[in-house]
């Protein structure tokens, strides 16, 4: 039976069992197993889910040399460091040609040690996470779909998102979420704390337009008397997502100041409130979301490094709603029967031409701005079906031109899920040339071979 993940420290002598788990413990390691009779081993890490060993080389019955080659062959996964007091040369050698992860000389080094134990499970995390995301992937299963539920897609690159965050659902290391505005970032987010099914609650932070004194005093709160018109203690959002999570949105408005301390928070889990010097500890698992460009933010000197290499533990893009257009009339039948039955009137029917009209829009504001124009829609019908005409600037397709084409298997196609408009082609040659130029909007207009003006008022249209 599988039993929960932790670390198995091997050694024939008690003292140095011990030992370790004591400093193991005390250093964030939790569920440290100890094991001093070798013969034990192999059983016990077939029979128990462990995610890195640490081993003695030299013991009596099996040695360590034996069961690192047993464990390189059965388990390849596990991480094992070895430990000797023989610090010969020849012996870290083959320990390493074996497979070992690390090899460490007694008497061992406490901060080598724990250091090493924390990489060997940041590793063996990363591995158990690319082996689901493998099984997920062939399987195009969801564990967990009712987390899903209130998403509303049948687009194929959003099902790979679901998939990604169960894969990472376990994991307690921060979520970076990007994409333009009104994708669905939060949504996602609250998704991510479901599927992970921790017992504390979802709390939500917009870091924009903070400075740094209110986002101190929101995110850690502050000491009775910490400043004028401080009269009572206050606990911060951070404290009260204990045991949840925390989701920072609009992270990328960040000031540099309120940077740092996000940083320590994120290192070091610890943190004080505003006047006091009261260290206190956090749990919670950080979201992050933005949908500004990080390349180009970090380029400027407007966001950490640091910070953001913390942040994105694990990440993901939410693509625009024109780069997932299949599942336009999904969202829009989804949204007049909601928005009716909130107006208490029966759902109007929604014809083919206004879901072909609505796909050729560019939607800048993305699900949220389709929400609105569906809002508007309802509202104004009197029960007949919905015409382009209810979309005020949405502008009805030739009936020629929504006629099916066949495009096989035609690379633009399978791109943008339909054959694109020239608009379409020319928003994403940008978008691919900003990335690949880490937003250098010098060498983006050489790629595209425009003029940097030219380029830059491009990109300002799009943002409106
Ligand atoms: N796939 C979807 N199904 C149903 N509703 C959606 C979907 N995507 C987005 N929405 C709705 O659109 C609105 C915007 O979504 P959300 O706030 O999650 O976007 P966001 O990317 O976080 O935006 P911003 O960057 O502006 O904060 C919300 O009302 C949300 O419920």
């Amino acid at each position: 039976m599988l039993t929960q993940q932790h670390t198995l420290l091997v050694d024939d002598e008690p003292g140095i069992l011990t030992e370790v788990s004591l400093l193991l413990a005390s250093s964030d390691i939790p569920g440290v197993a100890t094991i001093s009779d070798s013969r034990q081993v192999l059983r016990y890490v077939r029979e128990h889910r462990v995610s890195a060993v640490i081993l003695d080389w030299v013991m009596p019955n099996v040695t360590g040399a034996e069961i690192l080659q047993s464990l390189t062959v059965e388990h390849p996964e596990i991480p094992v460091i070895v430990m000797t007091a023989m610090g010969d040369v020849e012996t870290a050698v083959t320990c390493m040609r074996q497979g070992a992860f690390d090899f460490l000389t007694k008497p061992v080094d406490p901060n080598r040690l724990v250091a090493s134990v924390k990489k060997a499970l940041q590793v063996s995390e990363l591995g158990q996470q690319n082996r689901k995301l493998k099984d997920y992937l062939l399987a195009d299963t969801l564990g967990n779909p009712d987390a899903f539920a209130g998403i509303i897609t049948t687009s194929k690159k959003m099902r790979g998102i679901f998939q990604y965050i169960e894969a990472i659902a376990s994991s307690r290391l921060p979520v970076l979420i990007t994409g333009e505005t009104g994708v669905g970032k939060e949504l996602l987010a609250r998704a991510v704390h479901d599927v992970s099914g921790v017992p504390g609650p979802f709390i939500s932070l917009n870091a924009a337009g903070l400075d740094d004194f209110m986002f101190s005093d929101t995110l850690f709160g502050h000491k009775k008397g910490a400043f004028t018109g401080a009269d009572s203690k206050r606990d911060g959002l951070i404290s009260a997502a204990a045991g949840g999570t925390l989701f920072l949105d609009e992270i990328g408005d960040l000031n540099l100041a309120s940077q740092i301390k996000l940083l320590r928070l994120l290192q070091e889990r610890e943190y004080y409130r505003l006047g006091s010097d009261l260290l206190l500890k956090s749990d919670a698992r950080i979201v992050a979301a933005s949908n500004m460009d990080f390349a180009a933010l970090r380029a400027a000197g407007t966001f950490r490094n640091d910070l953001y290499f913390r942040l994105c533990a694990h990440e993901f893009r939410v693509p625009p709603l024109r780069e997932r257009l299949e599942e336009m009339e999904a969202l829009v039948d989804y949204f007049v029967h909601q928005i009716a039955a909130q107006q208490g009137k029966p759902a109007p029917k929604v014809p083919e031409t206004v879901i072909a009209a609505l796909k050729q829009c560019r939607f800048p504001g993305n699900v949220r701005e389709l929400y609105n124009m569906v809002h508007h829609a309802v509202t104004c019908n009197e029960g007949a079906p919905l015409s382009v005409a209810d979309f005020p600037g949405v502008a009805a397709v030739p009936v020629r031109a929504a006629q099916p084409v066949d495009c096989g298997d035609n690379a633009l196609f399978s791109l943008f899920g339909r054959f694109p408009t020239v608009m379409q082609v020319e928003e994403y040659l940008i978008a691919e040339a900003m990335k690949l130029t880490h937003g250098n909007q010098t060498q983006a207009a050489e790629l595209l071979g425009l003029t940097r003006p030219t380029l830059n008022k491009r990109l300002k249209q799009e943002r409106q």
